[in-house]
């Protein structure tokens, strides 16, 4: 392992730079996964609001956000809920 790799992971042995070099990449590899499906979660999300908007309702469904909500929130806790806005928010815009 190189000086520049050792430094670059923050470890103080190249057994442990090794380690967290090799684990960053699956952690990279997990996050393109997940931006992916985030990316897909938004159109389906968009084609359920413009099915809504065209039928003359409204883009949002509160009723149905705190489901989302309490989805996350069952599967991670209280920063489960802060994860979900966050989708929401990149699925249907502020409110
Ligand atoms: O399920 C819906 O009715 C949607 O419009 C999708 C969705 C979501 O992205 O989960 C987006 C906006 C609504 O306010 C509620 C939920």
């Amino acid at each position: 392992m190189s000086v520049t790799e050792t430094e670059k992971t923050g470890a103080r042995t190249d057994q442990a730079a090794t380690v967290i070099t090799g684990a960053r990449e699956r952690i990279d590899a997990l996050d393109d996964r997940i931006i992916g499906l985030i990316q897909e979660r938004m159109a389906v999300s968009a084609v359920i609001q413009d099915a809504r908007i065209a039928s003359g309702g409204r883009r949002v469904n509160l009723a149905r956000e705190m489901e989302v909500l309490a989805h996350y929130r069952d599967a991670l806790g209280k920063p489960g809920t802060s994860i979900a806005m966050t989708m929401l928010e990149l699925c249907r815009g502020r409110i």
